[in-house]
C-alpha cells in the first residue's frame, strides 16, 4: 500500500524537469503534491504511474522496485486519473467505468458480479450513478472528470494517484471529491493547486518547485507564509484551526 520514488529523475527537450525527487505515500495516507506551474507534478504523477520511465531512481510499490513487478499486477493495483483524461466519445458512462475492470479479467473469465458490484459501487461513490447510460459526449467538464474517477474507483485500486482532479468540479462536488479520497482505504497521491483544500484534507504534502523537492510534511509545517512567498510569490496570512490545528491560508490583497 504504500508508494515511493527514490530519486528520481527525468529530462526532456535538454530541460532537466525532475531532479533527484525522493517522496513516499505511507500506507493509507492521502499525500498532497503541490507547485506552481511548470514545477513538474504532472510529470512526476505519470513516473510514479508508469507512463514514463525516469532517466535515474526508481518507484517502489511496498518498497519493491516496480521493475520486478508485472504489468498486470501493476494495473490491478494502482490507478490514475489524469488531468487531461480522454475517451472515446462513442461510449456510454457506464461503459468507460467498466473499462476500470480491465486490468482484473482474464482472456476467459466472464462479468463477474464482483466486476458488476465494482462498477455500481464506484459510480455510486463519484455521485454518477443517475448518469450511468447517458452518452459520454452529452456530459459537462464535472461529469467527465466525475467519470474517470468513477473508472478509477471501479479498479478497485490499493495505490489511487491523482493530477488535479478538483479541476471543473463545482465547490460541492471539489470538497465531496476530497473526502471520498480521504476516506478510503487507499494509499493516495493527489496533485492540487487549492493550497486551503491541500491543508484540509491531506495527511502530508510535498511542494516541488522547478523539479525539485523543497519542502514536505505535516499541512502546519510546509505551509509557511515564507514558503508561499518564496515558491508561490504570493503574500498571506495563516491562522491555525483551535480544533483541526490545520493551517488556514488567508491571501493579502
Ligand atoms: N513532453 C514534454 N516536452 C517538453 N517539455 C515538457 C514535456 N513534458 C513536460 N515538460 C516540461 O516540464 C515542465 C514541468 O511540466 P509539468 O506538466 O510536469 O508541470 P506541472 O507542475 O504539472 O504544471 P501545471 O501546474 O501547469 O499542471 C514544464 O516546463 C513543461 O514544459
Amino acid at each position: 500500500m504504500s508508494i515511493a520514488a527514490e530519486q528520481l529523475t527525468w529530462r526532456i527537450a535538454g530541460k532537466t524537469v525532475l531532479d533527484a525527487v525522493s517522496l513516499e505515500a505511507r500506507p493509507g495516507e492521502m499525500l498532497g503534491l503541490l507547485g506552481p506551474n511548470g514545477s513538474g507534478k504532472t510529470s512526476l504523477l505519470r513516473l510514479l504511474a508508469g507512463l514514463k520511465q525516469p532517466h535515474s531512481g526508481r518507484v517502489m510499490l511496498d518498497r519493491e522496485d516496480v521493475r520486478a513487478i508485472s504489468r498486470r499486477s501493476i494495473a490491478q493495483r494502482v490507478a490514475f486519473v489524469e488531468q487531461h483524461a480522454t475517451t472515446n466519445a462513442n461510449l456510454k458512462v457506464v461503459d468507460v467505468v467498466k473499462l476500470g475492470r480491465f486490468p482484473h479479467r482474464s482472456m476467459f473469465s466472464g462479468w463477474s458480479s464482483a466486476d458488476e458490484e465494482a462498477v455500481e459501487d464506484a459510480l455510486a461513490k463519484a455521485g454518477m450513478t443517475g448518469k450511468r447510460n447517458d452518452p459520454w459526449q452529452s456530459l459537462s467538464g464535472g461529469e467527465k472528470q466525475r467519470a474517470h474517477i468513477a473508472r478509477a474507483l471501479a479498479q478497485t485500486p490499493r495505490e489511487l494517484i491523482l493530477d488535479e482532479p478538483t479541476n471543473h468540479l463545482d465547490i460541492q462536488h471539489q470538497i465531496g471529491l476530497l473526502r471520498l479520497v480521504s476516506g478510503l482505504p487507499v494509499t493516495s497521491i493527489i496533485a492540487l493547486h487549492d493550497l486551503n483544500h491541500a491543508a484540509m484534507f491531506c495527511d502530508r504534502l510535498v511542494v516541488l518547485r522547478q523539479g525539485r523537492v523543497v519542502a514536505s510534511g505535516h499541512p502546519a509545517d510546509v505551509l509557511t507564509e515564507d514558503l508561499l512567498r518564496s515558491v508561490f510569490s504570493v503574500e498571506a496570512r495563516i491562522e491555525r484551526h483551535d480544533h483541526s490545528a490545520r493551517p488556514h491560508i488567508h491571501y493579502v490583497r
